[in-house]
Formats: C-alpha cells, sequence, structure tokens
C-alpha cells in the first residue's frame, strides 16, 4: 500500500541557514503522526515543502506516491492543512467561511455536517471573524479543514489557543476520522497531546530528524524510579534492569527497564526512606535528546 507521506532527502537551505536538512520520513495510510521539535527546528520549513509553499532546495516528498512539487493541484484536493496562524477576511462570519469552503471543494450536502461541527466546537456561526478570540478562529480553521473530508491533515499547532475541552473535542473527532481511514500529521510542541494520541512522532532538531519513536500510548517501555536509601547499592540496581540518571547525597534517580518484582525484592532487604515510580514520559526521551 502506498505511504501517505513519504520524504527523501529533503533539504531546504538559506543561504545563512539549513532549515531542513537530508531529512526522510515514511508515514503510513491511517497513521496519526507527530512530529515534536524546539522552536527553530524545522517543523513549519518541512510542513511549507509538503504543501508546495516553498520549493526544495534537494531532495523530494510524495504525499500518496504524488510529488509535492509537480502534482501540487491533485495533492490539495486530498489534503487539508490547518496553520499555526490563522487568518480570515475579518468582515466574513464562521458561516460564511464554511459555506465557501464546501462549495471551493465541491463537497455536497454539507449543511448537515456544518451544523454538526458548529454545535460541536461551539461555534457561533454569525459572528465575524474581526469579533473572534484566537481560540475560535482556530476552531473555524480547524473545521474548515474537516469540511474538505481530506485523505490527509496537517495540523501546525492545532490546540494553541484552544481550551481543554475543544482540545478533547477535537482529538475526538481526529481519533473518529482516522478510524475511517484519514492520516493526520501532527506538529505540536505538547507531548502530552503527542503521548495520548500519535502512533509514531519523529523529532527534529536543528533541521534533522534525530529520532522516529513508536508511542506506547498508556503503557511504558521503562519507568522512573527515585530511591531514597543509606545502603542501596547503584551496582546492584544496575544488575536488575536500571540504569542511574542522577543522584543526589542518598537519593538516586534511575530509568528501569527490568522486572520491578525483582527490584522489589532486593529493596525489602534495604533501608529505604522513600521511592517512587513513574512511567517513563515522552518528555523524559524529548529532554535526554535535546540536551
Ligand atoms: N525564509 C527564511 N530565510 C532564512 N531562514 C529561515 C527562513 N524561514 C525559516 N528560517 C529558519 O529556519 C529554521 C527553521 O524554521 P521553522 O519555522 O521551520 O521552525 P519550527 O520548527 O517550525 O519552529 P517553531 O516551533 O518556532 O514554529 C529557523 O532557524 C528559521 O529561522
Amino acid at each position: 500500500m502506498v505511504n501517505a507521506i513519504e520524504i527523501n532527502h529533503l533539504s531546504k537551505h538559506y543561504p545563512k541557514k539549513r532549515a531542513v536538512h537530508d531529512i526522510s520520513l515514511e508515514i503510513a495510510a491511517g497513521e496519526i503522526f507527530g512530529f515534536i521539535g524546539p522552536n527553530g527546528a524545522g517543523k513549519s520549513t518541512t510542513i511549507k515543502m509538503l504543501l508546495n509553499m516553498i520549493f526544495p532546495t534537494n531532495g523530494e516528498a510524495l504525499i500518496f506516491g504524488m510529488d509535492c512539487v509537480r502534482d501540487s493541484v491533485a495533492i490539495k484536493e486530498m489534503t487539508a492543512y490547518v496553520s499555526s496562524d490563522v487568518r480570515y477576511y475579518e468582515g466574513m462570519t464562521s458561516q460564511d467561511i464554511f459555506n465557501y469552503v464546501a462549495e471551493f471543494h465541491q463537497i455536497s450536502n454539507s449543511s448537515q455536517m456544518i451544523a454538526d461541527y458548529l454545535e460541536r466546537f461551539e461555534i457561533e456561526p454569525h459572528k465575524k471573524i474581526s469579533e473572534l478570540s484566537l481560540g475560535n478562529k482556530k476552531k473555524i480553521a480547524i473545521v474548515s479543514a474537516l469540511i474538505q473530508q481530506p485523505k490527509l491533515m496537517i495540523l501546525d499547532e492545532p490546540t494553541n489557543g484552544l481550551d481543554p475541552m475543544m482540545q478533547h473535542r477535537l482529538f475526538d473527532v481526529l481519533e473518529e476520522k482516522r478510524k475511517q481511514g484519514m492520516t493526520i500529521f501532527l506538529s505540536s510542541h505538547d507531548l502530552h497531546e503527542i503521548q495520548a494520541h500519535c502512533d509514531r512522532a519523529a523529532f527534529i532538531k536543528n533541521g534533522e530528524i534525530i529520532a522516529v519513536e513508536m508511542i506506547n500510548k498508556g503503557s511504558s517501555d521503562g519507568k522512573r524510579v527515585t530511591i531514597t536509601s543509606q545502603t542501596v547499592q547503584v551496582e546492584a540496581i544496575t544488575a536488575l534492569g536500571g540504569t542511574l540518571i542522577s543522584h543526589e547525597e542518598t537519593t538516586f534517580v534511575f530509568l528501569f527497564t527490568g522486572n520491578l518484582s525483582r527490584l522489589f525484592a532486593y529493596l525489602v532487604q534495604q533501608d529505604v526512606s522513600d521511592i517512587t515510580i513513574h512511567q517513563l514520559e515522552l518528555e523524559d526521551k524529548f529532554l535526554s535528546m535535546y540536551e
């Protein structure tokens, strides 16, 4: 089956900056894929190349097997984009925008769908853009993208400005759409939302992809274990599957991937004054990669 997105050795070099350098990625159809990186890492530049808003210096990107430069018109017919900053004509209302989008994309019988989204995202249809807050404008951008019924949705920081309830509703809709076959490419700074909703994520730093990770929603492939003890031996815990991350006086922090029962069996023989065990968060990986 053809990949939803395939990026081969893609670069965008400016005279004084390698914004994106030699990145390659494959994203399967039906994935929710996260794209994580600090400010200036190259996320928006990558997205703009996918959408043919800027030309690559080298390499190629394919969407459903079509070339992002050569076949950009056909790609736009099946791809919707929610940009990080939302700009519309100030005098238009939400309803005007939704009607325009539906007509432009020749979506038949869109009235009921628009009415459903208005209700779901609590959008006031007759308010002008000039009267709306950032979060309310963002909701219009999201619904405009959904109305297009795209095969691929690219979202750049979609939850920026949305209240927690609306964030929740957005991800409910995205999960539903994914079940119907939509592919979702989500650029975000919010590691918790990537962890909660994505199947995989790519980490980008200084224009280069430094890791692509499977995301284990809910479960984790490790624990962060913090132990305060006068008697615990670091070597003993290392032998059980721990890696010492830091320590201060008698408090030791381990990344633990071994068998917890064996760890407890060792600890009951020790003088332990405190212990905490946390799920290893994507944040731990992110921080260790970007330090
Ligand atoms: N037109 C341009 N000319 C020169 N440098 C540019 C241009 N556009 C972007 N850059 C640089 O390329 C790098 C990547 O920028 P990009 O906007 O892709 O980052 P980002 O990961 O989306 O960041 P953020 O999370 O802050 O939006 C930055 O250092 C940026 O300053």
